[in-house]
């Protein structure tokens, strides 16, 4: 479904996730019988709690924040990979996410076929697939690994191969978490030169990055996320302010 125009591509209103810590731990049988009712757990805690924002369509917006302050779980919750425990997203188009190294790829399948199937689950046809499909494994350098089971691949070489299917659907919203970082220098590059153009073709875009220079070359707007708050929603260099502020190097 595409955003009436005018209207805002992503609404969130009072997104709340909760995570149980040491899931690993032992649990009472009184814990496996009390169900959803119990409010809290022991070990329970809220990863995002309050969080409300709206995006306009072509809006490049940097998420910020420490280690373990949930933005990887909000980029999970626009790309529908994570339901909220409260609140709700609504997105108005696809969504192409690059969240995590594997990029959700299926690891027992070859690159050829993780490409045929990501690009057929967001909506590409087989004759569009077969159009795109050399570009994509010219843009990851990926033809000597065609053959080879996904999970074989080096970590860099995965992340080159999820971006360039990624950068390659005709979704309205592209999500990026800090993957980028493992691919070299050049390939880096490459992909910030394809995001660019992504933006310049009105794409709206998600970025987290701990690079203040990758921020400000993406991003107007930014979105400070602190101890699962939103802590700031504003202009990217104001939200950087803040964020150096607060935690001094
Ligand atoms: N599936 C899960 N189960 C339990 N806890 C989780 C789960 N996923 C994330 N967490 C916890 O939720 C919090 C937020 O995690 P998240 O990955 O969103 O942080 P982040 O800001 O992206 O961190 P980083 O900068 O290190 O990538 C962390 O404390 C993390 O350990």
């Amino acid at each position: 479904m595409s955003a009436p125009a005018g209207a805002p591509i992503i609404v969130a209103s009072g997104l709340g996730v909760r995570f149980r810590r040491n899931r690993g731990s032992r649990r009472s049988f009184k814990d496996l019988f009390a169900g959803r009712s119990r409010r809290s757990l022991p070990g329970e805690f809220w990863a995002l709690r309050n969080i409300s924002f709206s995006v306009d369509p072509g809006e490049a917006i940097g998420v910020v924040g420490r280690n373990g302050q949930g933005k990887s779980t909000l980029l999970k919750l626009v790309a529908g990979v994570l339901l909220p425990d409260e609140g709700e997203v609504a997105v108005h188009g696809g969504v192409a996410p690059l969240i995590e190294i594997t990029g959700g790829f299926v690891g027992d399948l070859t690159v050829r076929d993780n490409v045929n199937l990501t690009a057929g689950l967001h909506g590409l046809d087989k004759k569009e697939i077969a159009r795109r499909f050399d570009s994509i494994i010219d843009f990851a350098g990926a033809d000597d690994v065609l053959d080879t089971p996904y999970k074989h691949l080096s970590s860099g070489m995965k992340v080159r191969v999820a971006f360039a299917v990624i950068s390659q659907l005709d979704e309205p919203v592209l999500l990026v978490d800090e993957v980028l970082a493992v691919g070299d220098k050049a390939f880096r590059n490459k992909c910030y030169r394809r995001i660019e153009e992504l933006l310049a073709e009105g794409k709206t875009l998600f970025l987290v990055s701990h690079n203040e220079r990758d921020l400000k070359r993406f991003c107007a707007r930014g979105l400070y996320l602190d101890r699962g708050e939103l802590k700031l929603d504003g202009p990217i260099d104001d939200v950087i302010a803040r964020y150096n502020e607060d935690h001094p190097a």
